[in-house]
């Protein structure tokens, strides 16, 4: 077709190269959309592996967490936000200002709606925002969770999403069937410039491996204990290091955070029986992350209303 097309060194990417023999995309990619629309399992999806936290619960994904999807004819970063929500407290408006430089530093967007849920005023509020960078970046309208609905349903969501914004795409995906989970990578990889691999093959995520290692803890944390305490645990690693003379065993010392003391027997349990649970649930989920066997050190502490404290935000790394 374009034999200069493969030439590429900086030179932008065009219409006629689309497609042509020896292109190699690269580039950014996030996703949004209101608590629980599926942004963390779409990723995992895309991926292949279990990176992003997911959870049945809201805001879960509170760093930026990537996954890297590597392709022959491509590499596209995804770029896991939390959710963009009505700011009530500091950590609230630290959360928004990360998912708004998130968005100005990548090449597409992903808006994720699922397809089993009325879209409301948190979608428009988020539509809103999303309509302000839309001229610079590329938003794609994702209907998710498409195995949960009948077919008729999902048309009907696409035709409402349509309205609440413009949209460069749209498609309907179920990250639990992998129903177009491909075709959704294609739409993505066809906005990102053309350019070289940025990872090395096999790489899954950048996110260093001590933060994911206090989201799995926060996870084992918070199960069952979100109505709660929704917002109100932090886990920070204190040390991380194998232990001397053994290869096979890391030993980790963490400390989780409540707001509050009366919070911090909901966190322990009857003489200590939940942190218990929560510790070998942890660990099991460190173990697989590492390839390791893990000794987990869980510590109770009160940091008083950390939300509200940037002092304290800075030290728990917000
Ligand atoms: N049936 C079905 N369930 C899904 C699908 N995708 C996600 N879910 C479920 O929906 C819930 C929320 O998914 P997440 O991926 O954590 O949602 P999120 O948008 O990342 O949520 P936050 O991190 O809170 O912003 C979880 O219980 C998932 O298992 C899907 O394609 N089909």
């Amino acid at each position: 077709m374009n034999e200069w097309g493969a030439a590429g060194q900086g030179a932008a990417a065009t219409a006629e190269t689309e497609g042509g023999g020896g292109v190699h995309r690269s580039g950014f990619a996030c996703f949004v959309g209101r608590p629980n629309a599926g942004k963390s399992t779409l990723t995992n999806a895309l991926v292949g592996s279990k990176i992003a936290i997911t959870s049945s619960k809201p805001q879960t994904t509170r760093h930026a967490i990537r996954g890297i999807v590597h392709r022959q004819d491509a590499q596209l970063i995804i770029v896991d936000t939390p959710g963009l929500h009505r700011p009530r407290t500091l950590l609230g408006q630290r959360l928004n200002d990360v998912v708004r430089s998130t968005w100005s530093e990548v090449d597409v967007v992903g808006f994720c709606v699922p397809a089993d849920e009325t879209i409301g005023p948190g979608d428009r509020f988020i539509a809103g925002e999303l309509a302000k960078v839309a001229r610079r970046t590329p938003v794609l309208g994702i209907v998710t969770k498409t195995d949960l609905v009948a077919g008729e349903r999902v048309a009907e969501q696409l035709v409402a999403l349509q309205e609440v914004m413009e949209f460069a795409d749209l498609v309907p995906v179920s990250a639990v069937d992998g129903f177009q989970v491909d075709k959704l990578a294609d739409l993505l990889v066809a906005r990102l410039p053309e350019g070289p691999q940025l990872y090395p093959d096999g790489d899954l995520t950048d996110e260093p491996e001590q933060t994911l290692v206090a989201e799995l803890i926060r996870e084992a944390a918070l199960e069952g204990v979100r109505d709660e305490l929704p917002h109100s645990i932090a886990v920070t690693i204190e040390e991380m290091h194998p232990r001397q003379g053994r290869d096979d065993l890391v030993d980790i010392y963490a400390h989780l955070y409540v707001e509050r003391p009366s919070q911090k027997g909901i966190v322990l349990g009857h003489r200590g029986a939940r942190l218990k649970e929560v510790g070998a649930k942890a660990r099991r989920h460190i173990e697989a992350l590492l390839g390791s066997r893990v000794y987990l050190d869980l510590h109770v502490k009160v940091a008083k209303d950390w939300q509200r404290d940037p002092k304290q935000l800075r030290k728990l790394g917000f």
